[in-house]
């Protein structure tokens, strides 16, 4: 039994226009999307901005309305959110994007790592400190903490604060959208590494959701790549990065900047050959069925991504 099934998963927002409000389409925010995330690791979902990542992630907690597909979570259907028990929400939590609008600023520590625990469990006064205490032990700051304000701290610890707060429940899956692209990149990978060392002591699984494949190689052991709601190619990390199949997966790749002068030859003769390879792709692909895409050839630049070829 897998840990986390999504099977094909829709979630489509209605256009609504016209003087009557009606319905004129749908936007395919995740169309099809299937998965398995097998328990105690990191699958990543990769994709420019609008491909339906953070969807993804908030249908399978329950904030999106799911249009079609299934969740199934430890052998248990939770595709609709009334469906599940209050013991399910405990174990699944999401970790946010932003850690600078992510936390109430009025608030101070202690009541925003207690808020969770304020609404599942049943703690005195003391025992919640105490609790609070440790979660910030265990995040690595200070107990001291506790009676300070979000914009007393930086921004990596301010991500640490919302670790303490995703994992107050003691959660099995923690979503995370982008926990580390607010951050400057020094403090990305102390993070990154932290939520590592969380991830092993407290058997998590994450589901993390990322632009920046260069970060996904260092965390997921399984990864999709995403484009306009649909998967473009998904794998093993040695798959997707040793072996990449598809050229809008390559084209990622390749822009992954590489500060090691070693590689850079390497790196140069890569970019060159995927260029080619997408160019050709390029012209196959308007040759055959580029109108019926709906996009207009202006330019090559003009294109950020294709979508799967055939
Ligand atoms: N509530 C909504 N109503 C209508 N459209 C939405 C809504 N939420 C998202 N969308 C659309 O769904 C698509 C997918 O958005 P989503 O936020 O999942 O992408 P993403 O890959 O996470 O992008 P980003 O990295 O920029 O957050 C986009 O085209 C977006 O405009």
């Amino acid at each position: 039994m897998a840990f986390l099934e999504v099977n094909n998963l829709k979630v489509y927002y209605p256009i609504k226009g016209g003087i009557l409000n009606r319905t004129m389409g749908h936007i395919k925010a995740v169309d099809d999307v299937s998965f398995t995330i097998e328990e105690g690791k990191t699958y990543g979902l990769v994709g420019e901005s609008g491909s339906g990542k953070t969807t993804t992630g908030r249908a399978i907690i329950g904030l999106e309305t799911i249009t079609s597909g299934e969740v199934i979570f430890q052998g248990r259907d939770i595709t609709d959110r009334k469906s599940q028990t209050r013991k399910m929400r405990k174990d699944i939590q999401m970790i946010f994007q932003d850690p600078y609008s992510s936390l109430n600023p009025r608030k101070r520590v202690q009541d925003i790592i207690a808020e969770p625990l304020r609404n599942f469990e049943k703690l005195s006064r003391q025992q919640e400190k105490k609790r609070v205490q440790e979660l910030l032990e265990m995040v690595g700051l200070s107990p001291e903490s506790m009676v300070k304000y979000p914009h007393e701290f930086s921004g990596g610890q301010r991500q640490r604060i919302g670790v303490a707060r995703a994992i107050a429940l003691k959660p099995k899956l923690i979503i995370a959208d982008e926990p580390v692209s607010a951050l400057d990149v020094s403090v990305q990978a102390q993070v990154l590494n932290f939520m590592q060392d969380i991830q092993k002591e407290l058997n998590l699984t994450y589901l993390f959701i990322s632009h920046d494949l260069g970060i996904v190689k260092h965390m997921c052991d399984d990864i999709a790549i995403m484009y306009k709601g649909r998967y473009v190619e998904k794998g093993t990390n040695e798959d997707i990065f040793q072996h990449p199949q598809h050229i809008y997966t390559k084209r990622l790749i390749a822009a992954i900047p590489d500060i090691n002068p070693a590689n850079r030859k390497k790196q140069f003769h890569y970019r060159q050959e995927v260029k080619r390879e997408y160019e050709q792709f390029y012209d196959d692909y308007f040759d055959q069925e580029g109108l019926a895409y709906g996009l207009k050839p202006i330019s090559k630049s003009h294109l950020v991504a294709l979508p799967e070829k055939g």
